[in-house]
């Protein structure tokens, strides 16, 4: 984006990306979520697999259009007007999918916490910042106070919460986590009284009262400029230092990627396109699409357009290209790229890319087809297909039965 100052960068994955013997925290396969609409079926997320684990931050980046914002709603429940579908979707150990509306919720409330690009859409214009998180550090219920409706309406429009009570005090040393200057006083703001900056670590610090294992920050930082995005992301970072909660980074960024991932996965159209850890996508991205995001990283301050930016845009999913979704923008297309996508896995483990370039019967040097065997090819597509294993190396036996 800019040389402007950026969160440090992490010495590497502080968490194995690799094969894991616990689960992971997150499980996603075959994630399909479809909106019902007037003008038909739109297929938003089509067939996402990825897996989380503990005190992991996972990246998911894209162009925008390409799924990440449903991705993230399908996981909770709150893709509205959606129909989700996945072959597993778990946390820990629970089906995700199975749960109803108040499970899901208990769930929103005190595991997974969602923070988005625009704080007043989780802010209450019209209560103090110290009373909306008490109320969530209340409901969570590890402070002992009545949190009945009755007590809760009490203090939103009679006494307010007691400054001397637990859940305030807990309000003020959670601002006080996040980096905002002499919290006690700016409990008692309101949200319009904070800056860009400030309110989006209100919602960071309302996000932590439920002390969740996951928090899911959809382009955190977007609406901010750079250097109170490094400030955020750098605060996002050291939660996870200090408090080992995993977090999923939803950005279009890459730059923002490269100085705060662990792991990645690249989305286009609702589908994956390459994942691996951070470093080895930086050193060795396989997908063209991953080179031409790659590319068109700002390198300097004056290089701000994107000069190198991919032509064309992310394709309406009603209107996908069948294959590979990028083969109508990608440069080293070719005669497979009609043929279902299938993931490829590279030597690193746990790098994967969803592009024909790597298939066996293909010879190529990475960007360019040098020879290909197209039945060979195919047969092998097929293979692939029914080889559950190479889509998913890491996947751990839960043993349940999943949709
Ligand atoms: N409620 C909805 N009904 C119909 N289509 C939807 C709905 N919500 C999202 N979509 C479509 O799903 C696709 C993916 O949208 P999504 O918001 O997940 O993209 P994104 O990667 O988060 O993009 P951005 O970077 O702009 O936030 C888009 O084509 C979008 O138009
Ligand atoms: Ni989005």
């Amino acid at each position: 984006m800019s040389s402007q100052p950026r969160p440090t960068q992490r010495a590497g994955p502080s968490v194995s990306t690799t094969v894991t013997e616990e689960p992971p925290l997150l499980a996603v396969d075959n994630l399909h979520t479809t909106f019902t609409t007037e003008r038909g079926d739109v297929p938003a997320v089509d067939g996402v697999s990825f897996a989380i684990n503990e005190g992991e931050v996972f990246g998911i980046v894209g162009e925008s259009g390409s799924g990440k914002s449903v991705t993230a709603l399908s996981l909770l429940g709150l893709a509205d007007g959606a129909t989700v579908t996945a072959d597993r979707l778990c946390f820990r150990d629970e089906d995700l999918l199975a749960k109803d509306e108040a499970a899901l919720r208990e769930i929103r409330g005190n595991d997974i916490s969602m923070i988005f690009q625009d704080p007043m859409s989780s802010l209450n214009p019209v209560m103090t910042v110290g009373e909306q998180i008490a109320e969530v550090v209340r409901h969570h219920g590890d402070v002992g106070e009545s949190q009945s409706l009755f007590a809760e309406l009490r203090r939103k429009y009679v006494t307010g919460t007691s400054e001397s009570s637990a859940s305030w005090q807990r309000a003020v040393e959670l601002l006080d986590t996040v980096g905002i200057p002499d919290p006690a006083d700016r409990a008692n703001e309101y949200p319009h009284q904070l800056s860009g900056g400030m309110k989006q670590r209100v919602m960071i610090a309302q996000a932590l009262a439920g002390d969740p294992d996951l928090i899911i920050a959809d382009e955190p930082t977007t609406a901010l400029d750079v250097t109170i995005e490094a400030q955020i992301l750098n605060e996002l970072l050291d939660l996870r230092d200090e408090f080992g909660v995993s977090i999923m980074l939803i950005t279009h960024d890459l730059a923002v990627v490269r100085e705060t991932c662990d792991r990645v996965a690249v989305m286009y159209a609702g589908e994956m396109m390459e994942t691996a850890d951070t470093r080895t996508l930086f050193e060795d991205p396989r997908h063209p699409y991953t080179r031409g995001l790659i590319d068109s990283i700002p390198r300097t301050d004056d290089d701000r357009e994107w000069l190198d930016a991919i032509e064309g845009n992310v394709p309406d999913p009603t209107a996908k290209p069948q294959g590979c979704p990028f083969r109508t923008r990608c440069d080293a297309a070719f005669s497979l790229c009609e043929e279902p996508l299938v993931a490829y896995s590279a030597e690193e483990p746990g790098h994967r890319t969803w592009c024909h370039l790597y298939n066996d019967a293909v010879a190529n040097d990475g960007d360019e087809v040098q020879r290909v065997d197209d039945a060979e090819a195919k047969q092998l597509i097929q293979e692939h297909e029914a080889s559950d294993d190479l889509v998913t190396p890491q996947r751990p036996n839960f043993g349940g039965e999943y949709r």
